[in-house]
């Protein structure tokens, strides 16, 4: 700001002969206490209320004329004289008042010192105006502390790099706001001055900042951290280094392969080669065929240009100089766009490579041998090895198991279809120490009337048809051993009171025999169903219920224990190896996902069935997320709530199942009869009469030819 802009023109011109009462009357009109005295244009002097007031104490008259009071020594200022000049030149001369002069030394106002405060206040506002908009433009973050470390200010970019408000912050101890700041600001408060350059890390950015006082009448009365946001780009200097550490690697690599390897840009120029690819086409130097077509520098090679699906096309054996070599050409997909391609050619030691193949497969031949000695040796160890599991419901069940299978007690083992209740009861007859054979019987599969003699056996001669010499029963065969009752639910009512006999009195006798026989068996009852509920329906006798119920051991479902689809998986898919070899390792991480979200209305079984249709249709090592196909009837998942439980025992009907079983046993004894009726009727331990009424019963003749 100029004088020309703060100065009073319309200030009061008088001459030598003008009266003091004039000159008073003017000082009041204008509001003045300075008058220029100025004749034929120019300045004589000046007159001052002062001067007036001595002039009236000397006794004058008020209308003498003001000529003796006449002020000559005049300070003048310049009207382009800045304020800072003007403050300085009243200060110096210690007057109140300037006159001031334009260029032709004509006067154009008067200046005070009144004048010249409001100017620099209204100057120094400005200012800070245009200091805050300058702060708030910078890209620079500025956080302002007082003498005391307290916070002052914050631009805009430091309210928005820390995303915060400034009135949260302002009076803030910057200890407790920015504590890596600290020491600095204090630093720069005491010593008074800079701190340059240093980096930090601030609530998850990368800032250089540089530390300066603020000065006040030359004393320090805080300080400022500048700081710069390089997040950005240290990431992009990172990804720089990286890349070309990645450079220096995909080079090393190149130089250390065997075989000859070019690789293209999509155009089909050389962007890099390595040693064994300028030696096979006895090239100098690789700036020799740098940004060349590969056609024109190796016209044998058979590349392919059909290829734009980016698969990679088969290996072909190829000749270049008489020299066999298997030729391989693989695109080069970005952001699924093709950007180049690499060729490689394996020339050098080929029958190393056969070597190497048939010492892989004897290795992986002894491996196979070498796990199944130890799937072997730890079931030694281990009664319950085969029943696979990590999770801490299924530690305990088989700890509790382990203790019951030292005690002479029945168990029965409950849990639904496919959880593994086979494998328990068979590691419980492991760790029981029983010298004689785990038996197994399925309840639910096999005919009401040839149950009896399944579980008795017959006499010799006792029906028709029956084997000489008899046969024994499951309870023989399982004597100092265990007798595991698979579905005992679906025992008929007559032999649930036979075998309640047996379990009291430890002894029976054999089909169409009259002769004792005395039996030890531990007896492990299972099933999926509630046999309470069942005793209550007087579907299954209480007293027998009883005698098997002694110690129960219920096997969570596999929905309750997600945590074990890691390891099982890994389980099947080593066993489906060892019946058909594939080189499939695992599933990735999504599959496993998505069999951990599926509600396994099957259990352990189901998960085997999908696994091994997964493990025959997949094409690469790992198992991907779209191989696992849930059956279309189970297609309930954990990810819909209150999605109803599979409940098979409950939807099938029993005597459907009873039926099914029959036919099927049928089949299976037919076939084994190669179709002779006489053989089939023995082997079911049934007449040739009741074995006529079921063929005609189930239709049969029509699918089975006779002899
Ligand atoms: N924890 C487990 N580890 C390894 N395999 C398991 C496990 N649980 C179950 N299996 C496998 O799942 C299948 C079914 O197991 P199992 O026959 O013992 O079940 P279950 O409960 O007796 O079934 P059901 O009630 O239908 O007779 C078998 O192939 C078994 O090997």
């Amino acid at each position: 700001m100029k004088v020309r802009h703060l100065l009073t023109s319309n200030f009061v011109k008088v001459t030598r002969t003008t009266t003091a009462r004039e000159v008073l009357e003017k000082f009041l009109e204008l509001r003045q206490d300075l008058a220029c005295v100025i004749e034929g244009g120019k300045l004589i002097g000046i007159v001052t209320k002062y001067s007036i007031y001595r002039l009236l104490l000397k006794e004058q008259s008020l209308d003498s004329s003001i000529e003796s009071v006449i002020k000559h020594d005049v300070v003048v200022l310049h009207e382009e004289t800045s304020l800072t000049e003007a403050k300085d030149t009243l200060l110096r001369k210690q007057v109140g008042h300037a006159v001031v002069m334009n260029e032709k030394n004509t006067v154009i106002g008067v200046m005070a010192k009144s004048d010249l405060i409001t100017g620099l206040i209204t100057g120094s506002h400005n200012l800070g105006i245009r200091l805050k908009s300058l702060m708030n433009n910078l890209q620079e973050c500025v956080i302002s502390v007082d003498e005391h470390l307290h916070i002052t200010s914050m631009n805009e970019a430091a309210l928005q790099l820390f995303q915060i408000k400034e009135k949260h912050m302002l009076s803030k101890p910057i200890e407790d706001a920015f504590p890596e700041l600290t020491d600095d600001l204090r630093k720069v408060i005491h010593t008074g001055s800079v701190i340059d350059v240093k980096r930090f890390n601030l609530n998850k950015t990368t800032v250089f900042s540089s530390f300066v006082p603020i000065k006040e009448w030359g004393k320090t009365t805080g300080a400022m951290a500048v700081l710069k946001d390089v997040t950005d780009f240290e990431k992009v200097a990172n990804e720089l280094e990286s890349t070309k550490r990645i450079e220096k690697i995909l080079d090393s690599a190149l130089e250390l392969a065997y075989d000859a390897v070019v690789i293209t840009d999509n155009d089909g120029n050389i962007t890099k080669a390595n040693l064994g690819f300028l030696n096979l086409f006895s090239i100098e130097t690789i700036e020799h065929i740098l940004e060349k077509p590969i056609k024109k520098i190796a016209p044998d090679l058979p590349i392919s240009k059909n290829d734009a699906t980016g698969h990679q096309p088969e290996a072909k054996l190829i000749q270049i100089n008489g020299q066999k070599a298997i030729f391989n050409q693989m695109p080069i997909i970005q952001s699924n766009k093709r950007i180049g391609y690499i060729y490689k050619i394996i020339y050098q030691k080929l029958d190393i490579w056969k070597d190497l193949f048939q010492h892989m497969d004897k290795l992986e031949n002894e491996l196979t041998y070498y796990r199944g000695e130890l799937s072997r040796i730890s079931n030694r160890n281990d009664p319950f090895a085969s029943l696979i599991s990590k999770n801490k419901k299924m530690e305990q069940l088989k700890k509790e198991s382990y203790i019951a299978a030292k005690s002479f007690s029945n168990l029965l083992i409950t849990g639904e279809s496919g959880t593994g209740k086979e494998l328990l009861a068979d590691g419980i007859h492991r760790s029981s120490n029983r010298t004689g054979s785990f038996v197994k019987i399925n309840c639910a599969a096999i005919p009401e009337n040839l149950l009896e003699s399944e579980f008795f056996g017959y006499a010799d001669g006792a029906f028709t048809g029956s084997r000489k010499g008899g046969k024994p029963g499951k309870f023989e065969l399982a004597n100092e051993g265990t007798l595991f009752l698979d579905e005992i639910g679906d025992m008929p009512q007559s032999l649930q009171a036979k075998l309640l006999r047996v379990l009291q009195e430890k002894e029976f006798e054999r089909l169409g025999d009259t002769q004792t026989k005395k039996v030890d068996v531990r007896i492990i009852a299972a099933t999926n169903k509630d046999l309470f509920q069942l005793v209550k329906e007087g579907l299954f006798r209480e007293d027998l219920y009883y005698r098997i119920h002694v110690i129960n051991l219920n096997i969570p479902p596999l929905r309750e224990r997600l945590d074990d689809i890691p390891i099982l998986a890994d389980h099947l898919i080593k066993k489906f190896k060892t019946k058909k070899n594939k080189d499939v390792i695992g599933l990735t991480a999504e599959a496993i996902e998505k069999l951990q979200t599926y509600d396994w209305p099957g259990n352990v079984r189901q998960l085997e069935n999908i696994l091994e249709r997964a493990y025959h249709f997949t094409d690469s090592k790992w198992i991907e997320p779209e191989f696992i196909h849930f059956d279309q009837d189970h297609k309930t998942s954990l990810l819909l709530p209150h999605s109803p439980r599979y409940r098979p025992a409950e939807k099938i009907n029993r005597q459907e199942l009873l039926e099914e079983t029959e036919k099927k046993a049928i089949f299976k004894a037919l076939e084994q009869a190669h179709g002779n009726r006489t053989k089939a009727a023995k082997f079911l331990g049934i007449s040739r009469s009741s074995l006529y009424q079921k063929i005609n019963k189930y239709d049969i003749q029509k699918e089975i030819k006779f002899y």
